[in-house]
């Protein structure tokens, strides 16, 4: 017999989820802890539910003895009316990616944010963070630019195809942080932006295999600048690559990917995940193409 203290029932829940690598991820770090522990994707796509179902995917959840999920694209935003309890970080951002079950109730977190925090912190330590431009304010962006301004970014631009979604980004995200200044700006004002600022951001899917390409000119990359992507299919951007090139320093999309995770497996068992391990798992799994 296994009950929900002697082993671990984790599902995620999304659209188009069954290639994601994190549930393998939590699994292989789980088996280096000797746990039992199931990761199952539940791919909304698959069985033909919308994200609006959650709620009552998450209900049904506990009822069949699962002890947490991670939560995706549809339903980062729509999880939150169905918690009972969600994380003060969380709440400002408006997304959970991570719910876990305590005593039935649904306690919600988002360890995107702090996965890019800790990962922007631990691989780029010398980073000057006066003034940061971001491209790219969707769900992942929403995500970073929190993080960002929790690590104490004075000076944040966000820079979006659609300025509007920019402009709103950084309306909603001066009224938490209202000692910092917050500007949504246009594509045409990178240059300008880039000029005065110590490092980038990059969350657009903008480099990813189906997208290939270069969010910016990389001749407005200055060794000064260091150059952060979330794209992590490849995890060799051409943005990293030529950042690189140009003498910047340089954080891939893998540590993003791989710090909600090491947050998650946390949140969840409570014991400190080997991240280096985790990391090189990651990594491994892209070079075999999975
Ligand atoms: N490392 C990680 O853990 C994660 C990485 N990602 C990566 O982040 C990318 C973005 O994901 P989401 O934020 O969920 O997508 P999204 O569709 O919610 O947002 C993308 C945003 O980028 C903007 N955009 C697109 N092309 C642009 C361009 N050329 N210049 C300026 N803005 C542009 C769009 O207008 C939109 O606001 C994904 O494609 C994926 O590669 C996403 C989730 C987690
Ligand atoms: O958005 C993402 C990506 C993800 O869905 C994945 O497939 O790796 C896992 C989620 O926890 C995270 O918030």
């Amino acid at each position: 017999m296994s009950t929900l203290d002697e082993s671990y029932l984790v599902g995620l829940i999304g659209d188009g989820v069954i290639p994601s690598l994190t549930p393998p991820m939590h699994e292989a770090e789980a088996a280096a802890h000797r746990l039992l522990y199931l990761y199952r994707p539940i791919d909304l796509l698959e069985i033909k539910r919308p994200g609006t179902d959650v709620g009552e995917l998450l209900r049904a959840g506990r009822d069949l003895g699962f002890n947490a999920f991670n939560i995706t694209h549809p339903c980062k935003q729509l999880v939150l009316e169905h918690l009972d309890v969600i994380d003060p970080d969380a709440q400002r951002l408006g997304a959970v990616n991570t719910v876990v079950i305590r005593d039935g109730a649904f306690h919600g977190y988002n360890t995107d944010r702090t996965g890019f925090g800790r990962g922007l912190s631990n691989g780029l330590p010398e980073a000057k963070l006066d003034r940061v431009v971001q491209i790219g304010v969707g769900g992942a962006g929403s995500a970073v630019a929190h993080a960002l301004l929790s690590l104490g970014v004075r000076h944040l631009v966000l820079v979006d195809l659609d300025p509007a979604r920019a402009a709103e980004r950084a309306e909603a995200l001066s009224e938490f942080f209202p000692d910092r200044t917050i500007e949504g700006r246009s594509t045409a004002d990178v240059p300008a932006e880039l000029a005065a600022a110590d490092g980038l951001v990059h969350a657009t899917p903008v480099g990813m295999h189906q997208h290939p390409g270069l969010p910016i000119d990389p001749e407005l990359l200055e060794p000064r600048h260091w150059v952060a992507d979330v794209v992590y299919r490849p995890v060799e951007t051409e943005l990293i690559k030529a950042a690189r090139a140009r003498g910047c320093a340089t954080l891939d999309g893998g540590h993003m990917a791989v710090g909600q995770a090491v947050d998650a497996f946390r949140l969840i068992t409570g014991l400190e995940p080997d991240a280096a391990r985790m990391r090189a798992h990651f990594l491994d799994m892209l070079e075999r193409g999975l």
